[in-house]
């Protein structure tokens, strides 16, 4: 029996006879296919990176496992569609926090047609993705049993300042992360997420070795996901903490050339986790004035 998956933070999504991804009991998620060459492209790339024997294992554990592809009832209703066969990322995760954060500064390939091209010009530019090189596509955040999940809305995290993604990170990994402005967060688990040798910093830094020698494919609008759980944290036991590469609708092929683009923004991704680890005390203030979704925060020298 196929649902719309419980942990979804980006994408587009299943439900109200939209096409989203599905998943199953086993442990497969279902990734329909876009009709035009996006589908056929992410194909593309899933076949030819599952067989390219270049590809070390302490890389390829970085991308879901691919099991091919599959004719599946789709989420709008539409009857038969081919999906995209993948390992569930948050299989047997209770309550994940998960980001979903977008890498590079250019989120077109070349080969883009100029209206398609514009129109990512304009979102790279009006988001934290020309500046920071990379942007928050969505997120989640635990907080207890009763609070739940924190979820802001997507909008209100892809345009975010460098002292703004910074809190994010921040609260990604605090037992005190909420709506409630006035907590600064306590990083009580950065440590234990970010830090150590199978903590997410030391997988980023794994990743940029390689990206400074591959030149097979580069990867634009591709996003790196990271999943911890944080009860397991609080508990003093293994987080899991992981990250993962996923969707590859505008990956092309590399050529000799090293991926500047996706590398930049990888390593900018680097400084931040790297910031917010070495000084997580270092204060930040935000600004509460707004409805939620719209939340923004500024640093001690902004206008407050
Ligand atoms: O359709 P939308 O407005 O949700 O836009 C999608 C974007 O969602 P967002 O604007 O961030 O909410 C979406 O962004 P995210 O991956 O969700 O960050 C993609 O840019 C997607 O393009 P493509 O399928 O990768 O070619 C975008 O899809 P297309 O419009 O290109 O189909
Ligand atoms: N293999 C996977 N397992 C679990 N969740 C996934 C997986 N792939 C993607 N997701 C979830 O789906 C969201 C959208 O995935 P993505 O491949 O970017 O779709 P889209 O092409 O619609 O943007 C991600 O933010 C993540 O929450």
């Amino acid at each position: 029996m196929l649902k719309i998956p419980p942990h979804q933070v980006a994408g587009h999504q299943a439900g109200n006879g939209k096409l989203g991804p599905l998943v199953d009991e086993s442990g497969r998620f279902y990734k329909p296919l876009q009709g035009d060459e996006r589908g056929s492209n992410e194909v593309k790339f899933y076949e030819s990176f599952s067989s390219n024997t270049k590809i070390p294992e302490h890389i390829s554990k970085f991308f879901p496992i691919f099991y091919g592809t599959q004719l599946v009832e789709a989420s709008d209703g539409s009857g038969l569609k081919s999906h995209l066969i993948l390992h569930d990322l948050v299989l047997g995760r209770v309550n994940p926090s998960i980001v979903d954060i977008k890498i590079g500064s250019r989120t077109w390939a070349p080969e883009s047609t100029e209206e398609y091209m514009q129109k990512c010009l304009k979102k790279d530019r009006e988001t934290s993705s020309l500046p920071l090189g990379f942007r928050l596509s969505g997120i989640q955040i635990y907080g207890n049993k009763e609070s739940g999940y924190w979820k802001p809305e997507r909008t209100s995290i892809q345009n975010l300042s460098a002292e703004e993604v910074k809190l994010m990170l921040k609260k990604f990994v605090s037992s005190n992360a909420s709506t409630d402005l006035d907590l600064e967060p306590d990083c009580a688990f950065a440590a234990t997420v970010y830090g150590g040798s199978t903590g997410i910093l030391s997988q980023l830094l794994e990743l940029k070795a390689w990206f400074e020698d591959q030149t097979m494919y580069h990867f634009y609008s591709c996003s790196i996901l990271m999943i911890f759980d944080k009860e397991h944290a609080s508990e003093g036991r293994n987080p899991g903490a992981i990250i993962k590469l996923i969707d590859f609708a505008h990956v092309i092929e590399g050529r000799g050339v090293i991926d500047h683009n996706f590398l930049g923004g990888l390593c900018s991704l680097i400084k931040f986790i790297s910031e917010v680890l070495t000084a997580p005390n270092e204060h930040t203030t935000e600004v509460s004035s707004k409805p939620d979704h719209q939340n923004f925060i500024l640093s001690d020298n902004g206008a407050n």
